[in-house]
């Protein structure tokens, strides 16, 4: 959802890339990404993050990319998450994928109530591993588990899934904030542990 520019637009009043800030009110920058098909909530759980909203209403697919900034501390290290939300429309592909380089952890998200949208996590993996670095940290993540009784998805067939691939897996719900913080915070700590640790 929310639609915007196609490509370096700036928000909350900062530039997309690195720029010095006169007094760093963080440690270290992990850049994120929102990855999976159009409408398994990306927008939604980048907002619930950041804003701690649910936008509910007319579905407004994501133009290009977007991007957001927080900063979170974990283990005593203030980490300014840089978080791109991608379209997942195809035919905006070739915008994103400019960006998978410079993606620290990428989160993965597929919609439990959308069978197509977790069968598609295979072609995303393959993308991800045509065009991310090598050792990016990916999160597999089940969205909309509030929606229960229009599950499709059970919660094993994800972490057998994710076990197959090797990457860590919750469900999630972007309308409730299920594991939302949880999963950015998971990433936070491996951004903190990796990163150069100047701003
Ligand atoms: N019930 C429920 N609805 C959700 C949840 N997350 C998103 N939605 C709804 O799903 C629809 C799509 O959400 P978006 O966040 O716009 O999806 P997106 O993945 O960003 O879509 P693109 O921008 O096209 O890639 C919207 O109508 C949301 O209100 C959730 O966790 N639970």
């Amino acid at each position: 959802m929310t639609g915007m520019s196609g490509a370096a637009a700036t928000r909350d009043g900062e530039a997309p890339e690195h720029s010095p800030p006169c007094s760093p009110s963080y440690d270290v920058t992990g850049k994120v990404m929102l990855l999976g098909d159009s409408g398994v909530g990306k927008t939604c759980f980048l907002i619930q993050f950041k804003d701690g909203a649910f936008l509910s209403g007319t579905f407004i697919a994501t133009v290009g990319i977007d991007f957001r900034n927080k900063v979170v501390t974990v283990d005593g290290v203030r980490v300014k998450l840089q978080i791109w939300d991608t379209a997942g429309q195809e035919r905006f592909r070739s915008v994103t994928h400019a960006y998978y380089r410079d993606a620290q952890a990428l989160l993965l998200l597929y919609d439990i109530t959308n069978k197509s949208s977790f069968d598609n996590i295979r072609a995303w993996l393959t993308e991800i591993h045509e065009y991310a670095q090598r050792d990016v940290v990916i999160m597999l993540l089940g969205n909309k588990a509030d929606v229960s009784s229009e599950r499709v998805i059970r919660s094993e067939d994800g972490e057998i899934l994710a076990r197959e691939y090797g990457v860590p897996f919750m469900e999630t719900s972007a309308k409730t904030g299920m594991n939302v913080e949880l999963a950015f915070l998971a990433i936070a700590k491996t951004c903190g542990a990796k990163a150069p640790s100047s701003p």
